[in-house]
């Protein structure tokens, strides 16, 4: 493997360098990536924030038990990570819990064995409700992640526009460690194991390994299978992804101010190439995934109560996969899980497996609002996968994995949680650039008002109490604002002012020479005269104003 070496000066020059192949991928550059996601990022902001449908996220967020053994007396550091829950009154109807209990004697366990015995009775539910929620038969061995059954009394609504990923406080020993045992559940290395992955989940410590996992798994990288790498660079992307986010929406304790922490960002994500290419990578996936989709569109349902809406929310994703599938395809999922059929499908299974532990592993995050956006991102990767590993390619009739008989199933929350996944990886490479433009920033020479500027920053933060910021910030805003708007409407008067006046300087000139008639002209400089006798002789200050006017306008 190629060890990149970073430069002591140039701390970007990794991230910058837009020929740089991302590993693993069909030959995709970081500038191959960023140029995708100039185009698509819009569309998934669009579609992430002004759609009810992939606003709205139901899950289990309060009620489910930590599966493992873990130290339980974790807090949160700060208010940062509490979770706002949306009341049911606003979300579509078809989503409330009434709604939704009409289907409880299907739901789940039950549909399981009605499917089994009569697929008739199943054709009586509502249709469309029964997309919504409804756990098909064949759908469990193709999951990669447990999602929370929807009619469970324990699942809330939650406003992901409400509740942004950002930073929270929580941080080591219990994040590190949540973050150390998914981990371990990337595949274990047959031919070097060193580590025995499931052992340490008995062991319920909170301290740190003897040794960091993520440098021994760089190095031995090489010695992996393909799909050994592609489980890591997942969820090594997805780690990086968080930490770019909660960097980028940092909260200041000192001042109380949020904002982007361009240290936090070096240190979490930039100073580890690996790092970068995993975020990268993951994005990779999500394009391919999305780009699948293309091609079963028409069999999902978008389950909402009318039938509008649910065209709407259909024209965006069509829209979405589109421009995606107008992309190279930089991942190529046919390359894994090609070895002897027997040995290739234990493999899928166990990887599967593992994958799920990984999901479970959220219900043990001590903090709501990493927990919720750890859910969703697991929910969205491990959707990705299924579509990938589990679903045949429809447009180019390939079916690699021998499941031609089985459509894409997916569920309203598999649906959401894999935009919004793409969404925040998509923000992230976005932020990236916004902490570059920072980086720039900082270390150009400072002009004289940016110094000023800064000065009374400094004054404001070491000065004025904290409880002040957000009242001065927004009257900072509002000074920007209307100076803004003060100087496009002066601009708008000054140009019709500007038109006004040289249309009546050069109006002598228009009647002159319109009539050719040179009996005219001394009527014309006889009113010249008298105009430069009432302006520029009796009037000194207006006299230099009109000769700045008439400077400008020539
Ligand atoms: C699921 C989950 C969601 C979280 N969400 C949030 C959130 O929304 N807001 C918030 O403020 N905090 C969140 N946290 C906590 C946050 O991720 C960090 O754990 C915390 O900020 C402490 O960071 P750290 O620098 O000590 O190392 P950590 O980020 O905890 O990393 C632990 C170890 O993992 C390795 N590592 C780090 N990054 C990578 C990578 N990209 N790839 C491979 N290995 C890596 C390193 O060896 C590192 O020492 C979350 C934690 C978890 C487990």
């Amino acid at each position: 493997k190629k060890q990149t070496v970073l430069e002591v000066d140039d701390p970007w020059k990794f991230e910058n360098d837009t020929k740089h192949v991302i590993p693993d991928t069909s030959e995709a550059t970081f500038g191959d990536i960023k140029y995708v996601n100039e185009r698509i990022s819009p569309l998934l902001k669009d579609l992430t924030e002004k759609s009810d449908y992939m606003r709205f996220y139901r899950l289990n967020l309060f009620n489910k038990e930590c599966k493992y053994k873990m130290d339980d007396n974790v807090f949160c550091g700060s208010n940062a990570c509490n979770v706002v829950i949306t009341e049911e009154s606003s979300v579509p109807e078809i989503w409330s819990s009434k709604s939704l209990g009409k289907l409880e004697g299907f739901m789940p366990e039950l549909s399981r064995q009605i499917v089994e015995s009569d697929q008739s009775v199943m054709e009586n539910v509502d249709k469309i409700s029964q997309s919504c929620l409804l756990e098909r038969l064949d759908d469990q061995d193709r999951q990669y992640c447990y999602v929370d059954n929807e009619l469970d009394s324990g699942c809330v609504y939650i406003s992901l526009l409400d509740n942004p990923e950002r930073f929270t406080g929580y941080a080591a020993p219990h994040a590190t460690r949540i973050w150390e045992m998914i981990y371990n559940e990337c595949l274990p290395d047959e031919s070097e194991p060193t580590i025995d992955f499931p052992s340490l989940f008995l062991q319920g410590s909170l301290a740190p390994p003897p040794h960091s996992q993520e440098k021994i798994w760089n190095e031995r990288m090489d010695m992996w299978s393909i799909e050994q790498r592609v489980f890591y660079r997942v969820l090594s992307g997805m780690h990086s992804s968080i930490s770019t986010h909660l960097c980028y929406n940092y909260l200041n304790q000192s001042t109380g101010v949020w904002g982007p922490n361009l240290n936090c960002f070096m240190e979490k994500v930039l100073s580890h190439p690996e790092r970068l290419e995993n975020l990268y990578f993951a994005y990779s996936l999500l394009l391919r995934a999305m780009d699948k989709m293309n091609g079963h569109l028409d069999t999902l349902t978008f389950c909402h109560d009318s039938a509008l809406q649910d065209t709407e929310v259909r024209h965006k994703i069509r829209d979405l996969v589109e421009m995606v599938d107008r992309h190279p395809r930089y991942f190529d999922e046919s390359v894994l899980f090609t070895g002897e059929p027997v040995l290739s499908s234990a493999m899928k299974k166990e990887f599967r497996e593992h994958f799920r532990t990984v999901s479970a592993l959220m219900d043990c995050v001590g903090c709501e609002r990493c927990r919720l956006w750890g859910k969703i991102q697991t929910n969205g990767f491990g959707t990705a996968l299924k579509i990938l590993f589990e679903v045949p390619d429809v447009e180019n009739e390939i079916d690699q994995f021998e499941t031609t008989s089985t459509p894409l199933q997916l569920r309203r929350s598999e649906i959401v949680a894999l935009v919004n996944t793409f969404d925040r990886l998509s923000r992230s490479i976005n932020y990236i650039q916004k902490f570059h433009e920072l980086y720039v920033g900082q270390h150009q020479p400072e002009s004289r008002s940016r110094k000023v500027l800064n000065s009374v920053k400094h004054f404001v933060s070491q000065h004025v109490p904290v409880v002040f910021h957000p009242f001065l910030k927004k009257v900072c805003w509002v000074a920007r604002i209307f100076y803004h708007d003060f100087w496009m409407e002066f601009r708008v008067v000054l140009e019709g002012f500007r038109y006004v006046l040289s249309s009546y300087l050069q109006l002598p000139n228009d009647i002159f020479l319109a009539d050719g008639c040179l009996k005219r002209r001394p009527i014309v400089v006889r009113m010249k005269h008298d105009l430069d006798v009432l302006f520029w002789e009796h009037n000194d200050e207006l006299r230099k104003t009109l000769s700045f006017i008439q400077g400008w306008i020539r």
